[in-house]
């Protein structure tokens, strides 16, 4: 074997020592049914560094991210990095993003990656390496893609993710106003953009459910604000039997009562998520983790009942 061919085989296999964990969708549903459907995310934005006296930079990051980290370890189910707010400071930034990983993993709470990555094939499968090989620092449990270069594009994540354990949740109906002029445009026979997407996911769910797990490791990204949106447009969520992560809680106008007209029959697969609205409560450990309580009780509450 030549060097750069042993090199290769070394960036795309990652062995590791460790033994397979159980799939991310059984993890989840897990720390669900213990902690309530609540996703706390960690975006450290100027702002929101400058309310909490911190400097805009590699430290004001760190101090920031471990304060979320020691609020909701075993209070909420899992915690959502979101990459940019990192990516912005460079190579120390990103250096602090893999430490929240890391600090997540000891904690015991489960570490959604939002990066949105998506590209074509082969570009696919370095950022699979970066988000979900094994031995990888950028690696949590579970990372957020985007299906929009097509679907088919993201199976080099989706087979990374499955054999080491991770979860994907691929954008579907995203909160944000803009995302309908593509995500509601239907195709040649009629079908929505999303509820392609929908499906596909569903497939790769297909073996999970068959085993009789809770949720598969496939999931989508259907903000909590978008209203009547996937009936509209046939989007089966149901069927996906993967977890349905649901931003828009909080600073995006979406509240808990929204998640169980949004998801329907759907809810039970739902993991809300809210930032700015809770990490603004900081930066006292205890308040954070009080804030945080109390918005994964709303939205348990919430989503056990159907309009
Ligand atoms: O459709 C999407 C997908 C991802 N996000 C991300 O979630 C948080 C939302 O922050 P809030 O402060 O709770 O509004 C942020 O990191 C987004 O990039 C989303 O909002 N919508």
């Amino acid at each position: 074997m030549t060097q750069q061919s042993h090199q290769t085989q070394q960036l795309t296999e990652q062995p590791t020592q460790q033994s397979t964990p159980q799939p991310f969708g059984v993890r989840l549903a897990a720390a669900m049914d213990a902690h309530g459907p609540l996703c706390v995310g960690i975006d450290p934005s100027p702002a929101l560094l400058a309310a909490w006296g911190l400097s805009d930079d590699a430290s004001g990051l760190e101090r920031f991210s471990r304060a979320v980290v020691e609020a909701v370890a075993g209070s909420c189910a899992a915690i959502k990095p979101q990459a940019a707010f990192f990516e912005r400071h460079g190579s120390r930034g990103v250096a602090v993003l893999e430490q929240v990983v890391a600090d997540a993993r000891a904690a015991g709470v489960l570490c959604v990656v939002d990066a949105k990555r998506g590209d074509i094939g082969s570009t696919m499968a370095a950022y699979a390496d970066a988000f979900a090989g094994d031995g990888s620092p950028l690696a949590g449990d579970a990372v957020t893609a985007s299906p929009f270069l097509g679907f088919g594009s993201l199976d080099p994540l989706l087979d990374v993710a499955a054999r080491t354990g991770r979860g994907v949740f691929v954008l579907a109906l995203t909160s944000n106003p803009e995302g309908a002029a593509v995500q509601h445009a239907r195709g040649q026979d009629g079908e929505a953009v999303a509820a392609a997407v929908a499906r596909a996911a569903a497939q790769r769910n297909a073996a999970a459910q068959a085993a009789g797990e809770p949720l598969g490791s496939v999931g989508l990204v259907v903000g909590a604000t978008t209203g009547d949106a996937a009936s509209r447009l046939a989007v089966d969520l149901a069927a996906v039997h993967g977890p349905l992560l649901a931003p828009g809680i909080g600073a995006q106008g979406a509240g808990p009562a929204d998640l169980a007209r949004v998801f329907g029959p759907a809810r039970s697969a739902v993991l809300a998520s809210s930032s700015r609205e809770i990490l603004s409560a900081g930066p006292s450990v205890r308040a954070l983790q009080e804030a945080a309580v109390r918005s994964a009780v709303a939205c348990r509450n919430a989503l056990r009942h159907h309009p």
